[in-house]
């Protein structure tokens, strides 16, 4: 029933078409001027206090959010030392050993624990065509009927994990070895630990029906719950932990990499070649994210919008989220230009959440849809801002794509943020007439206002050359790896910052939906949206290995942007309320190297 419920939910996400939810469009002429639109010259600077003495008589809403902990100066004095030639040759050195290893590794289970290693190290980037080739291998000798029936629960889960991680369809019947005659997984297995954590991590990567990776990982829970209650295996306690908390599946890799360097230090069978390697390529990549944080930040500075302070200053945890969506080096531009639209679309969300006026969002939604410099007059001086700022960064990208590509986006860009615009408007309506949408009606558009379809829009432009036609057309209605990913950080979204929503005012988001539609605690409400977020897993997992028109790194980055918000929203407001893991985790990552001793 509930599974039914889900589904019915998730496809209405799929397929549900923005242009016919949509209130149509009021032609110009019946709009009437904001308040600020009647008395500022298009342009003519005002100072925002100039400009709140012309809003005097408006009561405006405040989310009390607290200013950016990141000062200016010092994201500017960022330094690294691992730079320049020296680390370059090391590196290369300790990649060509780890190559001749892999050629050198001839026990499967060995070879799959190294990919695994490397993979959770955050190094497996730079071995890409042997990992393939392994694993190309592996399928072709599991087609071939070759599969070792004797392997252990262990190897069977690993290689599944690895394999289906890796776009290889192979099925679920592969734990039906593991059953007892009455068809449940034996109870004997429970004993070997290393076997339930690789089933328990295997099965969240199932698709919609496949009942037996549900009970494995139902089973796998349950023994592994019990095993950290009684154990003194410090390391497996840790690691078992560590999963229970979030699977590895759903996990950040530039983070999940920060975290796993340090834990398999205390493993007992280390290789030195492998943790040299990790420790040295992780700084020289923050080396690499600091540059992009210092760029970022320097255009943040010249738009002025960090002077709104109404809205959220977020650009440093803006681009927590790119490089969590993008984290290889050689993606610096990609990056920065996500960064700066999360910066630009958490101002904007700011406008209509909780300062514009109605009157004055239907102006802007306007002036964004006729993507048009001569409508800026209508609208107050925030506004302005906030308009030329999108105005002149997106058509900047636009610009890049149409030198480098030979593509004019900028119909699609304009396209993704009047959408976007549009439904937030809808939102800022309910709220004006105080109406609460049933949870169906409220998720048709939430998907949208999360920003994700908006960043991925531009995201597929960044990463994609040739350009298909195959593709754009796709991206004109949103596919379901744009909707599914948008989904799960809506919901995350919701489960973390609804609270402090709802103490201010704000509209009723999915949670306080679904206690209305059903009657439900909050409690339940917030259980039904977690299996929510599992339910899309399974969706998202199945899509993998359907045929796309976008890129293996497009597909990535769109799930790697549900992962990100698993992780912000994990203790709450990660994105708004930043003063607590969300700063620890910018140390961990952008400021404080791994420490390593030099010799
Ligand atoms: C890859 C990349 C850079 C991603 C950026 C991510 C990003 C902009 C996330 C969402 C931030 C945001 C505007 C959240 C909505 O705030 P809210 O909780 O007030 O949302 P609501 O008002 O819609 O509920």
């Amino acid at each position: 029933m509930a599974y039914a419920m889900h589904l019915s939910i998730i496809d209405s996400i799929r397929n549900c078409k923005l242009s016919t939810l949509l209130p149509p469009k009021r032609p110009v002429s019946a709009l009437t001027r904001g308040k600020g639109g009647d008395v500022s010259h298009p342009f003519q600077r005002m100072a925002p206090e100039e400009n709140s003495s012309v809003d005097s008589t408006i009561v405006r809403r405040s989310a009390n959010y607290h200013p950016t902990i990141w000062h200016y100066d010092y994201i500017q004095s960022i330094r690294s030392e691992y730079v320049g030639e020296l680390f370059t040759r090391k590196i290369d050195k300790l990649k060509g050993e780890l190559t001749m290893m892999f050629h050198n590794v001839v026990d499967p289970i060995k070879q799959l624990e190294l990919i695994d290693t490397l993979q959770r190290l955050g190094v497996s980037y730079h071995f890409e065509d042997e990992i393939r080739r392994i694993l190309e291998n592996k399928h072709i000798t599991n087609h071939n009927g070759d599969v070792c029936e004797k392997q252990s629960l262990y190897a069977t889960a690993v290689e599944f994990r690895l394999m289906r991680q890796h776009g290889f369809d192979v099925p679920q019947d592969t734990f039906k070895r593991f059953f007892n005659e009455k068809g449940d997984f034996k109870e004997c297995l429970c004993v070997d630990i290393e076997g339930m954590l690789a089933l328990y991590e295997a099965s969240f990567h199932l698709r919609e029906g496949e009942s037996i990776l549900e009970e494995a990982r139902d089973f796998a829970t349950k023994h592994l719950k019990e095993y950290v209650d009684q154990s003194k295996d410090q390391y497996l306690c840790t690691m078992v932990n560590h999963a229970l908390e979030l699977p590895l599946h759903w996990r950040v890799i530039r983070s999940e990499a920060r975290w796993f360097i340090d834990a398999y230090r205390g493993r007992e069978d280390i290789n030195p070649t492998l943790l040299e390697l990790s420790e040295l390529d992780f700084n020289m990549v923050q080396a690499v994210h600091q540059e992009d944080l210092k760029e970022v930040s320097r255009w943040w500075r010249s738009t002025g919008l960090g002077d709104l302070s109404f809205a959220r200053d977020r650009v440093v945890e803006n681009f927590l989220w790119a490089a969590g969506a993008l984290f290889q080096p050689q993606f610096g531009h990609e990056r920065r230009m996500l960064a700066k639209l999360g910066a630009l679309l958490t101002i904007v969300d700011d406008v209509y959440d909780v300062y514009g006026t109605l009157e004055e969002l239907e102006l802007f939604t306007d002036a964004i849809e006729r993507w048009d410099v001569n409508e800026m007059e209508q609208l107050p001086y925030y506004m302005q801002i906030c308009f030329l700022s999108v105005y002149n960064t997106v058509n900047e990208m636009a610009f890049d794509t149409l030198k480098e590509k030979g593509c004019n986006i900028v119909w699609y860009m304009r396209k993704a943020w009047a959408d976007i615009c549009k439904s937030y408007l809808l939102e800022a309506k309910w709220f004006y007439n105080g109406y609460t949408p049933s949870l169906q009606e409220y998720l048709e558009y939430g998907w949208m206002t999360i920003t994700i379809a908006n960043i991925l829009v531009h995201c597929y432009f960044f990463v994609t050359n040739p350009i298909t036609k195959e593709a754009l057309d796709s991206l004109e209605e949103y596919p379901d790896i744009i909707r599914l990913s948008s989904f799960i950080v809506r919901l995350a979204d919701d489960l973390g910052t609804s609270t402090e929503e709802l103490k201010r005012g704000d509209n009723p988001k999915s949670i306080q939906c679904y206690m209305n539609d059903t009657g439900a605690s909050e409690e339940d409400a917030r259980q039904y949206m977690r299996s929510l977020i599992s339910a899309t897993w399974k969706t998202i997992n199945g899509n993998r290995i359907a045929s796309s028109p976008f890129s293996e790194t497009f597909n990535e980055i769109a799930t790697n942007i549900a992962r990100v918000s698993q992780f912000m929203y994990q203790h709450g407001d990660g994105h708004g309320i930043v003063d607590r893991e969300t700063k620890d985790r910018v140390l961990a990552l952008f400021i404080h190297p791994i420490p390593i001793a030099k010799n």
